[in-house]
């Protein structure tokens, strides 16, 4: 088994600097060797230098902020993680901030049409060009994907292939009105941070994944914000909120989703390590290495 960490240092979906340090801070914190460890091949080429597109040749389009760099370095990763997917290794991308998932699972449905997408965040991420109050594009990618408005032209070459009954969130709790509409109108599967209080962390997880992946036969994409964690446990990270998931019940997921023999695909986002002091940096750059080992088959006994 082969997993091939696609190391993506992007910043360009927010505004907030540092994000683009995450996954050389993961690289630097051992990931690789940690995953060789639990018996991977583990292929990593260098982190991916995106080449920039200045701030003059990108202005706005309506409120979407660099919208020409999103969207070529989205198109690239489309291209690298599907062509990892398809010599069927498992690519690990580490973000570098949560717009990249339109290229990530892009690149996996291109491959595996039939899979599912168990997007694990405090965020949506779904606001429309239409929608979005910050204009910031990480707070989009799944509309994109799911091909809710094609007014943008820049975007056009995401292909509409994920279905609204084969996405499933775990752990919203700070969604904008725009998307909480969205969702309902698509019908989409979330279980809140209510839920995850109300059933616990191994019910959701057993119905998020009935949902999506009744049978347990379906490729699992798994794209983790960091930010779905509590604060107390990932601070360092651009959008943090209140009330999230505790250190084990993130693990959990990961560890359950290891379980069913499905996982093809995984996302590590949103580290940024230059947002607090250095012992936070340190603490979520190390939850953002052990996320991936317990997704990536490391077990408690
Ligand atoms: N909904 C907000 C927040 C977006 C958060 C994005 B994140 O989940 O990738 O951190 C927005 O649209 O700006
Ligand atoms: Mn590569
Ligand atoms: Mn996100
Ligand atoms: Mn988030």
């Amino acid at each position: 088994k082969s997993v091939a960490i696609v190391g993506c240092p992007f910043s360009g979906g927010q505004t907030k600097a540092g994000v683009d340090k995450g996954p050389i801070y993961l690289v630097e914190a051992g990931l690789p060797q940690q995953l060789a460890d639990l018996g991977w091949q583990v292929q990593f080429d260098g982190h991916h230098q995106f080449e920039e597109i200045s701030a003059a040749s990108d202005p706005p389009i309506g409120k979407l902020k660099n919208p020409r760099f999103v969207s070529k370095v989205c198109q690239a990763v489309a291209q690298v993680v599907g062509g990892h997917a398809k010599k069927g290794q498992l690519p690990l991308t580490l973000g570098g901030d949560h717009s990249l998932a339109m290229g990530t699972i892009s690149g996996t449905l291109d491959t595996y049409p039939d899979a599912c997408l168990v997007w694990v965040d405090a965020h949506a991420d779904i606001n429309t060009p239409q929608t979005t109050d910050s204009g910031n594009i990480h707070g989009m990618p799944v509309s994109f994907l799911l091909g809710l408005d094609t007014s943008v032209p820049e975007f056009a070459w995401v292909k509409p292939n994920l279905k609204p009954n084969k996405l499933v969130y775990i752990g919203l709790r700070d969604i904008d009105a725009g998307e909480k509409k969205i969702l309902r109108e698509n019908g989409i599967k979330a279980f809140s941070m209510h839920e995850v209080d109300k059933w616990g962390i191994g019910k959701v997880v057993e119905m998020a994944l009935d949902h999506v992946n009744p049978k347990r036969e379906s490729p699992i994409h798994l794209s983790f914000d960091v930010d779905a964690l509590d604060p107390s446990v990932a601070p360092s990270t651009g959008t943090p909120v209140r009330g999230g998931l505790t250190f084990r019940e993130g693990h959990y997921i990961c560890e359950a989703i290891y379980e069913t023999g499905c996982l093809v695909a995984l996302d590590i986002m949103e580290v940024n390590p230059s947002l607090a002091d250095a012992a936070s940096a340190v603490q979520t750059v190390a939850v953002g290495c052990s996320l991936a080992r317990s997704a990536l088959g490391e077990t408690l006994l």
